[in-house]
């Protein structure tokens, strides 16, 4: 059986004026996770904000008691040096540091032994290292890339070098409120098949007219941004969400 939902808003269309109550309120609604887009503008060509504010925001929602359990805060790094920043999140609040494969394989390939070696990392690597400061590891992957490239990581013996959770992305990563990409619905499929236990969280363009396709191809942690910061009934679509995804549970 597949995974219960997780309902993760991403904070991204939330008012930033007012974002720690904004961070409380969407948890009182029925959210399990928040959602933390950090973008550098060069991984992606957005900016949005770093450590500071995330701990400022961690005052306002309690931790997550246990693994990944109410008040996660799961924080997609959208960041072209994904190593560099894990003690400084880890510090500010983060729970799950979900970094993306292509920034973690292009740092690996572009530096050479001499140069920034503290910085030079593979995935399994950086898994690992995530995982010793204590952290939950995610590994996303934008649209161009196969979910195939995961599987070296998943099929990983040693379980400190296995993701907690993989991110497929279902827009380009950069921008709240664009239109769902149900192109890569196969990569979300193909993964459920091959591990039925694995946490798989999809992100861009998800909502009540989205939601049903992602929940048959077998993801479980659903992000939403615009749908639910944007809606009159917040708490009436994270519902909405957990039950279109809970119902399929038990057919995937
Ligand atoms: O990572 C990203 C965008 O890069 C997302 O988390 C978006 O913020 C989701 O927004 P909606 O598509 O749900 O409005």
């Amino acid at each position: 059986m597949a995974p219960k939902a997780i309902i993760a808003p991403s904070i991204l269309s939330a008012d930033f004026a007012d974002l720690g109550a904004a961070c409380s309120r969407t948890i009182e609604q029925g959210a399990d996770w928040l959602h933390v887009d950090i973008m550098d503008g060069h991984f992606v060509p957005n900016l949005t904000f770093g450590p500071p504010v995330v701990a400022k925001i961690r005052s306002h929602v309690d931790r997550p008691t246990e693994g990944h359990g109410k008040g996660t805060f799961d924080c997609h790094m959208m960041i072209a040096e994904p190593k560099k920043w894990v003690k400084e999140f880890k510090a500010a609040g983060c729970d799950l540091y979900c970094f993306h494969y292509e920034a973690a394989v292009n740092s690996s390939a572009a530096e050479s032994p001499e140069a920034h070696s503290d910085l030079k990392t593979s995935p399994r690597e950086l898994i690992r290292y995530i995982h010793q400061q204590g952290m939950l590891a995610g590994i996303a992957i934008k649209p161009a890339t196969k979910a195939e490239v995961l599987y070296e990581v998943l099929d990983s013996a040693d379980e400190a070098e296995r993701p907690d959770m993989v991110l497929v992305m279902t827009v380009e990563p950069g921008f709240g409120g664009q239109k769902f990409m149900a192109s890569e619905l196969p990569k979300v499929q193909a993964l459920r098949e091959r591990y039925p236990e694995l946490n798989i969280e999809v992100d861009g363009g998800l909502g009540p007219g989205t939601i049903d396709q992602a929940a048959d191809a077998g993801a479980n942690v659903i992000v939403a941004g615009s749908a639910v910061f944007g809606a009159q009934d917040p708490a009436g679509v994270i519902a909405l969400l957990r039950e279109a995804v809970d119902k399929r549970g038990g057919k995937l």
